[in-house]
């Protein structure tokens, strides 16, 4: 089973956003990653619409319908009655329930399955009227138990939270027991029927031991880290062209 990869896309449309102006275009952008291999788009639109606008979502439902259709649509956040609004007016292929906070700067845990249970059970209900996959974000501490609550609301996969993971990339001395945590926490879930996804400040240096920990993981959604990295690695190529627009000869 080969992981795939959705690019999230509210870091582009954070930086969009500095100006009343269409770039760095969230469509365009969308574009370029689905033609280079990317497997679907993922948004996070939050109340205040600080990264994602709400005007965007229909313009990447068109993006994928119209130019790659076998590709999905991943919409994340918590459901407020706004928020499943939206996703019943662009019928995102998946739907990542996420315990966010309007004031949180990000995401920053998992659901807690005890103490929401009937709320999920009745959001996810009228998700999946509209044959929506729903996956539930989650906490990677191997506790089985929350997982198996995932199962009974409805969910049809979990995402880890990988946060804490991506948090080591400057201690890789406490990666190994987080990694395993979020190993089990996959396990708890595959066991029962439950899919894997994984997200948050995952990176190309994180993936690979991540993927290796658990091969059967479904998904994962990538901004924060790969929009660095397409400023990092096209920097070069765009200093040129600037520099050929000042009139130099490079
Ligand atoms: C659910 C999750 O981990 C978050 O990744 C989120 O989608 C990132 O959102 P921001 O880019 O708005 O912080
Ligand atoms: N679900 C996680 C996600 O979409 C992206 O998180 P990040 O890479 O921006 O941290």
């Amino acid at each position: 089973m080969q992981t795939t990869l959705s690019v999230n896309l509210n870091a582009v449309a954070m930086l969009r956003n500095r100006r009343d102006l269409p770039w760095p275009s969230v469509e365009g952008l969308g574009r370029i990653a689905l033609q280079s291999g990317a497997s679907g788009l993922t948004v996070h639109p939050r109340p205040d619409q600080r990264h994602i606008r709400f005007s965007d979502l229909p313009i990447i439902r068109n993006l994928i319908d119209d130019e790659f259709p076998n590709a999905e649509f991943n919409i994340e956040g918590y459901p407020t009655e706004e928020f499943l609004d939206l996703c019943v007016g662009v019928a995102p292929e998946q739907v990542t329930l996420v315990p966010d906070d309007p004031s949180q700067a990000t995401s920053d845990h998992g659901w807690d399955f005890r103490k929401r249970r009937d709320f999920l059970t009745d959001v996810i209900a009228r998700l999946k009227k509209m044959g929506t996959r729903v996956s539930l974000f989650a906490d990677g501490d191997g506790d089985a138990e929350a997982v198996a609550i995932a199962k009974t609301v409805g969910a049809d996969r979990i995402e880890l939270y990988t946060g804490p993971y991506g948090g080591c990339y400057d201690a890789p001395e406490r990666v190994g027991p987080i990694l395993e945590a979020l190993g089990k926490t996959a396990d708890a879930a595959l066991a029962i029927g439950l899919g894997v996804n994984a997200g948050h400040d995952l990176t190309v240096a994180n993936l690979p031991p991540l993927v290796m920990r658990i091969p059967k993981l479904a998904e994962v959604s990538i901004g924060h880290g790969l929009t660095a990295d397409a400023l990092e690695f096209g920097m070069a190529e765009t200093v040129r062209r600037f520099c050929r627009a000042c009139g130099q000869k490079i």
